[in-house]
Parts: C-alpha cells; structure tokens; sequence
C-alpha cells in the first residue's frame, strides 16, 4: 500500500451488495487509490462479512452484537458498545467510514471518538487529529422517510397516490438519524404497476452507484484539505 493510498472501513448488518459495489470499484477510475482495512458487522450472519473474506486479498473482517456485548459487559451500556465499536474502527485508522446497511444507530459514544471531540482513555495510538468523516447510504431522499424500513413506507406512499417517485442517497452521519448534510441524491420514479421488489432492484442498483460516487468526493474532499 502506497503511503497516499486512502483507508475505508465499511460498517454492515447484512447482505453486503454495496460493501460489493465498493470492492469492485477499489483501484478503478470510480474510486482510485484507496483500500478497504475492515469490515465491521453487528450481524454474525451478515454475508457482507463473506464477501470481505472472499475478496482478492480477504478483506479483515470483525463482528459485535449490542446484545452479546452486554450480555458479556454486565452494567455497560449501549453507549459504551459504540465506543467499543469506534475502537475497533480507529484500530483500522480509516480516512474514511461507510455505513453500508449498518442498522445500528449510533450514539455519541461513537460519533465523539470519530470526530476527536474526545479520544479514546487508553494506551493505543488510535487518537483522532483531524475529525474522520463517517457516511452513510439511506434508500430514501432527504427528509422523506428517516430511519429504518424506508422502502416499504415509500412504496406505500406511492400506492396511497402520496408519492411518484423516491430515491436514495449518501449523507454525513450525525447523531440525528438521516439527517446529516446530503453528499449524493438521487431520484428514483415509480412506476404504475410495479411491484415493491422491481422497484427495490432499481433502487439497489442506483444505491450500487452512488455509495461509489460519494466515497470517492469524501476522499477526494480530505485529499485537498
Ligand atoms: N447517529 C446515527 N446513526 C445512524 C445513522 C444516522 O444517520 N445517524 N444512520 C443509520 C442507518 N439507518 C438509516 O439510514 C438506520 C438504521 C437503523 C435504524 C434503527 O431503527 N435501528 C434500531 C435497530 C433496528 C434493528 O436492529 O433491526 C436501533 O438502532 O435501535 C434506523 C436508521 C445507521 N446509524
Ligand atoms: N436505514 C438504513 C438502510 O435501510 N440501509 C439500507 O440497507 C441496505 C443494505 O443493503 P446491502 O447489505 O445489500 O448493502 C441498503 O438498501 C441500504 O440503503
């Protein structure tokens, strides 16, 4: 790895297609110079942690569930597990972080260590200097449907007649579910007659994209600052 060569972790929860849609486009035009160090899952069955092990080289992969980290840390707390979770990222020493499919939201445990507002108490050189960016993928358009089970809701918006099309973007990850400043939108129409997975295929295939696009101009954001 060259020196000028950009670090992504990727968090995810499960199939992985756009942890795919990044692999495939390492080291091309679409997104030049950069590796990915680590996939992290809170899902033990998510196959986006297979596909890390079988791209060419195997992508390091970790695994951390809210509910065992408890089980396994009587009197912890959640906020605790997202800073176990930071940890674990910072240990990668990203230049970026992608949630892709991460269904976890993530408190201030997280977001402080990854923006250097506080650094982590140990001996461990994974101190923060300058704030990491952390991004993520949401299928709707901005202030549309936060939160989780986005394509249903706006699927059932267009059957009521509510909606013609919705979208999907990539944003800044703030302590605000989806609302953080939009980095890449992009609209996707319905069409009369559809059904809920022809859409989902469209939609997919137009988040395959942009979480390539917005990763490459958050890099190429910090490769000028
Ligand atoms: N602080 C933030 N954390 C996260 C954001 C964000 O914008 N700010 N984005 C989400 C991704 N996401 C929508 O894009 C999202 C994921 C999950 C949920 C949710 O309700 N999760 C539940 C658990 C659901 C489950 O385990 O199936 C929860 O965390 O309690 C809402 C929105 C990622 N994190
Ligand atoms: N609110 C977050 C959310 O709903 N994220 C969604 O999870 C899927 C992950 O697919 P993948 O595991 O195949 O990449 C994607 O559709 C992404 O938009």
């Amino acid at each position: 790895m060259s020196p000028t060569t950009k670090r992504i972790v990727v968090l995810i929860s499960g199939s992985g297609s756009n942890l795919q849609a990044l692999i495939d486009a390492l080291n091309t035009p679409a997104l030049p110079n950069a590796e990915i160090n680590l996939v992290v899952s809170n899902r033990k069955a998510a196959y986006g942690l297979t596909r890390a092990a079988q791209a060419s080289p195997p992508i390091p992969t970790a695994y951390l569930a809210l509910a065992t980290y408890l089980k396994q840390n009587p009197g912890k707390t959640r906020q605790d597990y997202d800073a176990e979770v930071a940890k674990i990222v910072l240990r990668a020493k990203p230049d970026i972080v992608i949630l892709a499919g991460w269904m976890h939201i993530l408190s201030e445990g997280f977001l402080e260590l990854l923006d250097g507002r506080k650094n982590v108490d140990s001996e461990e050189d994974i101190s923060v200097v300058k704030p990491i960016p952390v991004i993520n993928l949401h299928p709707a358009l901005p202030g549309q449907f936060d939160g989780a089970s986005a394509i249903e809701r706006a699927f059932e918006a267009f059957q009521k007649g509510e909606i013609t099309y919705s979208g999907a973007m990539v944003h800044r990850v703030v302590k605000d579910v989806d609302r953080g400043e939009p980095i890449v939108v992009r609209e996707v129409p319905f069409v009369k007659g559809e059904t809920i997975e022809e859409y989902e295929t469209k939609l997919h295939n137009v988040e395959h994209d942009i979480i390539v696009e917005a990763t490459r101009k958050i890099l190429g954001e910090s490769q000028s600052s």
